[in-house]
């Protein structure tokens, strides 16, 4: 039987008109959510998720201010911007969209944002609350799979999940999240020996490698549920996945297809980071 696609398009939507009204209550109380997103350059897949993120905020009803800064900024400047948001109380998300130019060092941007406005979830403190399983801001990519995951009750618990892909913002925290739900947790990557046997043991097979349509029924464990986190363009213009679809999906349980999959929960769940963070804020006053 084929597998049943879960289509994160409309989890994602569900989830969004769920926080509008959240929203909607917290303006009430004269809380109004502000995510401030930083966008370094003109790439054109930055420029389009950084505008799914603003759509995705006005929608929700969250106010959104978008930082365009030119790819010859320095590091200085971009740390200067930081530390004015950090010092704003109207401010209660602060996004820097990666991946940066040479000149200016991820870590140290990542390390400059004020945790508590950390709403990637990729600070230091909130990789290491996550760790030790503390209330923090999970990374988006991450949150969105497990969201995925239970949404169709999915169990985790004693599964083996096979990761491909070891990068910080998804491969290493998803695995981390899904041992915090007591998965076995197998990571795979560019010098793993064997591949194939390893991901043919996955019960839930997670793919981030950046590859199109790597992974076919053959790196399958029937009955598997396999996540595709990669979003690739082709020559041809048209968007893929590291999954050969079509192939896998003979022998999946469940699959999520690229695009309309993975992309638009990792937008949803900034927003509910964004949510908490004010609400955090306003209870902290
Ligand atoms: N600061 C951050 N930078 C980056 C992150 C992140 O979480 N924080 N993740 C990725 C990019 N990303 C979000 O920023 C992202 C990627 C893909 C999608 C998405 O909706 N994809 C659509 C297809 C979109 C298209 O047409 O190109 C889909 O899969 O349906 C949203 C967000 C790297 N940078």
């Amino acid at each position: 039987m084929a597998a049943e696609v879960i289509y994160g398009d409309q989890l994602a939507l569900s989830l969004r008109e769920e926080m509008k009204e959240e929203v909607t209550l917290l303006k009430e109380q004269g809380i109004i959510p502000k995510l401030v997103v930083v966008l370094i350059g003109d790439d054109p897949a930055s420029k389009s998720y950084v505008s799914g993120k603003q759509k995705a905020a006005d929608f929700i009803g969250i106010d959104s201010e978008l930082i365009t800064l030119d790819d010859t900024t320095s590091e200085q400047a971009l740390l200067e911007l930081i530390e004015q948001l950090n010092n704003d109380s109207r401010v209660n998300g602060i996004l820097v969209q990666l991946p940066l130019p040479d000149q200016i060092n991820e870590q140290a941007i990542i390390e400059a944002i004020d945790p508590e406005k950390d709403v990637d979830g990729f600070h230091p403190i909130s990789i290491g609350r996550m760790l030790t399983q503390q209330e923090t801001f999970l990374p988006c990519t991450p949150y969105g799979i497990l969201t995925m995951l239970q949404s169709k009750n999915i169990e985790i618990a004693g599964k083996h999940a096979v990761i491909i892909g070891r990068s910080n913002i998804v491969g290493k925290p998803v695995g981390q999240l899904l041992l915090n739900e007591h998965a076995t947790v197998s990571y795979c990557h560019s010098r793993t020996k064997n591949l194939k046997e390893i991901t043919q043991q996955g019960d839930i097979l997670i793919v981030a490698v950046g590859r199109e349509e790597m992974i076919d029924a053959s790196y399958i464990k029937p009955e598997a549920v396999v996540i595709d986190v990669g979003v690739n363009r082709t020559k041809e213009g048209k968007l893929t996945g590291d999954v050969d679809f079509e192939s896998a999906k003979t022998v999946a349980s469940y699959i999520t297809p690229v695009p309309k999959g993975v992309g638009p929960m990792t937008i949803t769940m900034l927003m509910k980071n964004t949510i908490k963070a004010a609400k955090n804020h306003n209870t902290k006053k």
